[in-house]
């Protein structure tokens, strides 16, 4: 008799892009047939900025039916479509040879900086 493999538990929330970028980065050398990323990294970086793009329009889809309402259906399609975006957007970088490490740092060295005072010094204005 086959049995399923138990899949692992999730990281806690905090180290879950930790653990995918190294799941990405081994999925880069993997079997198309077994891996949707490794799939994705065949395909080449063209398919793979389609599929960013995609997401990107169902986000702002899901958002525009979501609105202001307090619909949890809806606002739960927009975390989904979102965390699509998200997961497309780290396997761009990664098939760059990049991952989410120097986003977090452009994100940690902007943080605090008003936008209106950093556009202020960038243009002058
Ligand atoms: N987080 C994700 C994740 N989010 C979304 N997706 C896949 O992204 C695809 C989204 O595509 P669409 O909704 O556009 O639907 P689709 O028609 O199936 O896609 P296409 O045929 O158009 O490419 C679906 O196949 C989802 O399953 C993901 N696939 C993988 N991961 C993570 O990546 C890991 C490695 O995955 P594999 O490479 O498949 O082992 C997994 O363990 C997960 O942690």
């Amino acid at each position: 008799m086959t049995t399923t493999p138990t899949p692992p538990p999730p990281p806690a929330a905090d180290a879950v892009l930790e653990a995918l970028a190294e799941v990405l980065e081994v999925r880069r050398h993997a079997d198309a047939d077994d891996s949707y990323v490794a799939a994705l990294h065949h395909k080449g970086l063209n398919r793979i900025l389609e599929k960013v793009g995609e997401e990107a329009t169902e986000t702002l889809l899901a958002a525009k039916d979501a609105g202001y309402e307090n619909d949890a259906a809806k606002r739960q399609a927009l975390v989904a479509e979102t965390a699509d975006l998200w997961f497309h957007s780290l396997v761009m970088l990664s098939h760059l040879g990049l991952d989410h490490r120097p986003v977090m740092d452009e994100l940690a060295r902007r943080f605090g900086v008003s936008g209106h005072a950093e556009k202020a010094a960038r243009t002058g204005a």
